[in-house]
């Protein structure tokens, strides 16, 4: 089966010259939810921006439902892989909910009953449906969250990619937006410093530190070898313990 997304020796420097990714290598098969985890400074947005064609690759490619990250491709490559941002508000700029949800879609050249079904339903599943009417700007931090995530529905991606999740959200916004998560099929790269989110959320876990891929496997697993999220700054919260199994090697 193609994989979701092909990510092959992936390196770019800024053009002030900071080199933040040295030759990433990792392939995500269609289904799987994936963090991407790291420290400050890994180079984890400067991935994610790769992945629809906002940076270019100074080397390697990039390959979404096998095709080719470039400049040919880039509209479809918008419409497979939705980035939902770690601030709403860089996602969110319309009068109403429903033009924000309609925005992407309607770019697509879909217009009438079937625009309007996209919005519903991506609206429907965040949770969203009843604020169609309201201003994005007149809603709370979380439930701007959800709109944005269904601004990237609406788009039906191949893959959804997001940035913090978790932060600033209260617990049952954080938990709900958990479930809204899970239930959604699509193949899912979510950057995190939120490890237990992680691991309610994800099978599996990338550790990208200094530019590269320094682990990858079960989220359980990673999270479990304390060495390694010394290593690369990564901590559990104070008092959170693994469930039992985990704690093995
Ligand atoms: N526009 C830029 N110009 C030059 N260097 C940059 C730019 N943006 C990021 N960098 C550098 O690239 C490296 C990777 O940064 P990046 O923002 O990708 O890390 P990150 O893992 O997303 O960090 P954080 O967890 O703090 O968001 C860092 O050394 C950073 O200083």
């Amino acid at each position: 089966m193609t994989a979701s997304l092909e990510v092959r020796r992936l390196a770019y420097a800024y053009p002030d010259g900071t080199q933040a990714l040295f030759g990433v290598d990792f392939e995500i098969a269609r289904g799987e939810r994936v963090a991407l985890l790291g420290p400050n400074g890994a180079g984890k947005t400067t991935l994610v921006m790769h992945l629809n064609g906002i940076l270019t690759p100074g080397h390697g490619t990039v390959t979404v439902a096998g095709l080719p990250v470039g400049k040919e491709s880039l509209k479809e490559i918008r419409r497979r892989v939705g980035l939902v941002f770690q601030d709403p508000d860089d996602q969110l700029f319309m009068p109403t909910v429903r033009e924000d949800v309609a925005f992407g879609p309607a770019n697509l050249g879909l217009r009438g009953p079937e625009l309007r079904r996209r919005v519903e339903e991506a609206l429907d599943r965040v949770g969203m449906l009843e604020a169609i009417d309201r201003p994005p700007h007149h809603l709370s931090f979380g439930q701007r969250r959800r709109v944005a995530v269904a601004t990237v529905l609406a788009m039906e991606p191949e893959i959804l990619v997001l940035d913090e999740p978790s932060s600033n959200l209260d617990p049952a916004s954080r938990r709900e937006l958990a479930e809204i998560l899970r239930g959604l099929d699509v193949t899912v790269l979510m950057v995190t410093h939120d490890l237990p989110y992680a691991l309610e959320l994800c099978e599996r876990a990338l550790v990208l530190s200094g530019g590269v891929i320094a682990a990858d496997g079960p989220t359980a697993k990673i999270l479990a070898d304390s060495d390694l999220l010394a290593a690369h700054r990564l901590e559990l919260p104070y008092g959170f313990a693994l469930p039992r199994a985990e704690h093995s090697p």
